[in-house]
């Protein structure tokens, strides 16, 4: 069964005026991962969709999407898949076997996809202009870079899986950061780039842990409460942020203008309000 929503742009005056029921209605990304079910968000920014494949049965399977108005998903799109749980296999224009953190890179024409075995599937898609080659990308390939400092409860490796150090792609830029033990703290000092919007996936949490998301204009910000394997959509205006109750990973992807992970502005401590 494969369910979309759409959710449309909102502009950060519009978006200033919204209470936590408003905010959560268009930023909030939740309930993705169903059994037997493939849902999808389409949004408009970017035109990036993010969502969450969960097969339990059998195999599910995702070709035509009408939003796209294309016969398949991926006749003009690349997509990135990131396998959370237990191991499963991916097919599309070869079968790719996947565990926990894997992530998988479908370049355009890549086909109908479908998704078997265990725990879940994270899809995040944007529009493509030509064909890289799919490939399936393991963390110790990763780029890394170690920021922050335990003092500041910031400690984190950020892991860049789709980046031009890896692999080219169109739009896409997708990876999982890791707070170490006791470090909290994601994109602090924070940033925003107008260039690119971003999507963030909350992951590694406890039942009862949270991850205060932070988000909006870096002078009028706002706060959404999210749980495990809950995320964020982040307007290129606003900040992408948050503290946890425990530590945690996330996986962020975006896609835009460029593909230059480093442009972004830095959002001074002055600013944030
Ligand atoms: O912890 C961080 O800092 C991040 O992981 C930042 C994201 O990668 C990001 O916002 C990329 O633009
Ligand atoms: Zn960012």
């Amino acid at each position: 069964m494969l369910n979309v929503e759409t959710r449309h742009a909102i502009d950060p005056a519009t978006a200033a005026t919204f209470d936590t029921t408003e905010l959560r209605e268009h930023f909030h990304v939740s309930n993705i991962f169903v059994p037997g079910e493939i849902n999808l968000i389409y949004t408009h920014y970017d035109r990036m969709i993010v969502g969450g494949a969960t097969p339990a049965e059998g195999p599910l399977e995702l070709d035509h999407v009408a939003e796209c108005g294309t016969a398949s998903i991926l006749d003009r799109r690349e997509m990135t898949i990131v396998k959370l749980g237990g191991p499963g296999k991916v097919t599309a224009d070869a079968e790719y076997d996947m565990v926990h953190g894997d992530m998988l890179y479908l370049g355009m024409g890549a086909g109908k996809i479908t998704f078997s075995g265990e725990g879940r599937f994270y899809i995040i898609s944007a529009p493509a202009h030509q064909t890289y080659p799919s490939r399936l990308i393991k963390i110790a390939e990763a780029a890394n870079v170690t920021l922050g400092a335990a003092e500041n409860c910031n400690e984190r490796t950020i892991y860049q899986f789709v980046h031009p150090d890896v692999m080219k792609s169109c739009q896409l830029v997708v990876g999982m950061t890791k707070l170490q033990k006791g470090s909290i703290w994601n994109t602090m000092p924070a940033h925003v780039h107008d260039r690119r919007m971003e999507a963030y996936l909350y992951i590694d949490l406890d039942e009862s842990a949270r991850v205060i998301h932070l988000m909006g204009e870096p002078d009028e910000t706002r706060h959404l409460v999210l749980k495990n394997e809950e995320g964020a959509i982040s307007p290129p205006w606003s900040i992408h942020s948050g503290a946890g109750t425990s530590n945690y990973a996330f996986i962020w992807a975006m896609a835009g203008d460029n593909v230059d992970y480093k442009d972004v502005e830095m959002v001074s401590m002055e600013t944030l309000k």
